[in-house]
């Protein structure tokens, strides 16, 4: 056993709380576990489909590699461990990074969304067994938050009983749209609706735009995949240039909404109900897109930084671990109880959408204000908390951390998307500022901005914290295991007054002296958690396989795996 596996086992043999109750706790209860970990272990013992080390693929490979595995899982793998695509089991594959992401994670919940009874019969069936492959075909070159400024318009040709689809110029092509610029060959397109030269707003088409047997373009289309990015390579977004593209009348989405064969148009909900796909996922992706990467990202930083020796703690002692450094335990154990906390105040949001959902079935929407507000906010907090934390805990890793060999920049790549996608978050910040505090004066509204979109990141913190607090309170555990979340819960809302210490002396909330005891208050807390560091990320239950990090596997051997792993590039296949 390596020195490293020695350390990290000696700190496991400190914690002192029961890490498998916690790991029930934060999933759920001990059933989810055992379908989550049932999942996992089929996952991890198909090589066709377990998660593999994407940091040598080339751009082209990962987005290959994800299809492939991704066209297993529903072709072969769901249909033999008898799950289907709206199992429990499958929400736990999506962690498994593949491809389809907004097939299955957008164009279809928004099929549901908006489509009537008839149009889910015709298309769901399709789309669940991947006849159909679909985007959400809504940004455009020129508008992504802008939704009244997009310009694609679906106009109604009564004669024909037909709507033209149309892209007046070149920033009115859609871009962005995931899954769109290899793989669809259907778009839920969002365009402006106009009969009769009058506009009736942003409305959903469904668009057929690639043969299905040949899987060339259909006539009048334009579609490609808008190039390299940041990260997200296993999604292929695209652009999509639509000229005069006609469909039938019957593929406008019509649940809210319809137009007559003779061109009357007529609306069933609010025109605000087309925002709902937006609240949707803003309101489930958090979890599985922000606070689970934070969670690997912690779990490879801590674990890492407990067999990292480096320098001394007193001149001429032994080496230590960097965790025994103050300002290391100041970089990571925050982020460990952040995501601690925000996990739980992610559930309080989709169990808030879920009950929102139920009351829309009984057409009763006057919770969307509000529902729009908290998502629209704890969006765009959540989403830059975690992705800032996990850019902290890589240069916490030092040079390794640099390297893809961690895991963690592949992690921070696809999690930082989350604070431009379904919203930028400056946007959705003034979203839920003016849902809260009111719209005053355009000029008025401009000019405080700044102030405001400080104001809503301090309200959802609020929320976050008094949202924790509560849970616990009224959790029934082990008292040790309730002892490390009370401190988590401190330790999270130290950190947060901590770093606004300003704003509290400002208005006179905090004094000097308050401010100074706040601070103490958190180094302590650092100290007491730091014993249980190792069992706090073990706890999250992240296998080898899903963090494919050198540095974070679960037996602490660091060295062997990253010589291993270098050996691997690509540049390596010749001495010369
Ligand atoms: C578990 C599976 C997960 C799998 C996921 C895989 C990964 C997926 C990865 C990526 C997918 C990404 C998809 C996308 O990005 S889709 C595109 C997302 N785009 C946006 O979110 C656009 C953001 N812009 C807006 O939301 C709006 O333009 C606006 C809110 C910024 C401004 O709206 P606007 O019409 O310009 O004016 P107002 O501000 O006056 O709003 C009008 C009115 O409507 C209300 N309202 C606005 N938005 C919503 C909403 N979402 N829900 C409810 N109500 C809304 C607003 O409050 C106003 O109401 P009023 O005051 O009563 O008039
Ligand atoms: C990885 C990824 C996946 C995506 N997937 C999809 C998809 O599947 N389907 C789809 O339709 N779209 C998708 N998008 C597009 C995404 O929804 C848009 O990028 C997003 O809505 C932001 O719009 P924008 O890019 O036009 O930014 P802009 O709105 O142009 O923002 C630029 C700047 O202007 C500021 N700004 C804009 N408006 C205001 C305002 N009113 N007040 C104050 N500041 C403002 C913003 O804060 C920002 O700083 C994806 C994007 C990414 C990065």
């Amino acid at each position: 056993m390596s020195r490293e596996s020695r350390l990290l086992e000696k700190e496991r043999g400190q914690v002192n709380f029961n890490v498998e109750e916690l790991t029930n706790i934060y999933d759920g209860g001990a059933e989810e576990t055992k379908l989550r970990r049932k999942v996992a272990d089929v996952i991890q013992n198909d090589p066709e489909v377990r998660c593999k080390d994407i940091g040598m693929m080339t751009r082209e490979e990962r987005y290959i590699d994800g299809v492939r595995r991704c066209v297993y899982l529903y072709k072969v793998l769901l249909p033999r461990e008898g799950w289907t695509p709206v199992s429990k089991e499958v929400s736990h594959i999506l962690r498994f990074c593949m491809s389809f992401g907004v097939h299955a994670g957008v164009f279809i919940p928004c099929l549901l969304s908006f489509g009537s009874d008839e149009q889910i019969a015709k298309w769901l069936p399709l789309a669940m067994q991947f006849q159909i492959i679909g985007t959400y075909a809504q940004t455009e070159m020129g508008h992504g938050t802008f939704l009244r400024g997009l310009q694609t318009t679906a106009t109604y040709d009564k004669k024909n009983k037909e709507f033209v689809i149309n892209c007046p110029e070149i920033s009115a092509m859609k871009w962005w749209p995931g899954d769109l610029g290899k793989s669809a060959n259907h778009a839920l397109l969002m365009a402006q609706l106009v009969i009769d030269g009058k506009k009736y707003g942003m409305h959903p088409f469904m668009v057929q735009i690639r043969d299905l047997t040949t899987h060339m373009p259909l006539p009048g289309i334009t579609v490609g995949d808008i190039g390299n990015k940041v990260g997200f390579e296993t999604t292929d977004n695209g652009f999509l240039h639509l000229n005069q593209v006609r469909i039938p009348r019957e593929n406008l989405l019509c649940k809210n909404a319809e137009v007559k064969p003779n061109g009357t148009y007529l609306t069933k909900a609010s025109d605000k109900m087309v925002y709902g796909s937006m609240v949707r996922l803003r309101a489930i992706i958090l979890e599985s897109e922000a606070v689970s990467a934070l969670g690997k990202a912690c779990t490879i930083a801590v674990r890492y930084s407990l067999v990292r020796c480096q320098g001394e703690l007193e001149p001429g002692k032994p080496e230590v671990s960097v965790m025994e450094y103050m300002t290391q335990q100041k970089k990571l154990l925050p982020y460990v109880a952040m995501t601690y906390v925000t996990h739980f105040a992610c559930l309080k949001l989709s169990n808030q959408y879920n009950a929102f959902t139920r009351e829309m079935d009984n057409n009763d929407i006057s919770g969307l204000p509000e529902l729009h507000a908290l998502s629209a906010g704890m969006k765009a907090v959540v989403s830059e908390q975690c992705s800032d934390g996990i850019e902290i805990l890589r240069k916490s890793c030092g040079g390794h951390g640099y390297s893809n060999a961690s895991g963690i920049p592949i992690i921070w790549s696809s999690a930082v998307a989350c604070c431009t996608y379904e919203g930028e978050n400056t946007v959705m910040l003034l979203q839920c500022a003016r849902l809260v505090h009111g719209m005053a004066s355009y000029n008025a509204w401009n000019q405080s901005s700044v102030e405001l979109v400080n104001v809503v990141k301090a309200h959802i913190t609020q929320f976050i914290v008094t949202t924790f607090a509560s849970g616990i309170t009224e959790l029934e555990c082990t008292k040790p295991v309730k002892n490390v979340l009370q401190q988590l819960c401190a330790l999270y809302a130290l950190s947060c007054i901590n770093a606004s210490t300003g704003d509290f002396l400002k208005v006179g909330y905090l004094s000097p002296r308050q401010c100074d005891l706040a601070h103490e208050a958190e180094l302590e807390l650092l100290s007491c958690i730091r014993p249980n560091a190792v069992g706090l990320v073990d706890a999250f239950d992240f296998s080898d396989d899903l963090l494919q990090s050198c540095l974070g596997a679960y037996d602490g051997n660091v060295y062997e795996r990253l010589f291993a792993w270098a050996k691997k590039s690509p540049l390596n296949k010749t001495e010369v």
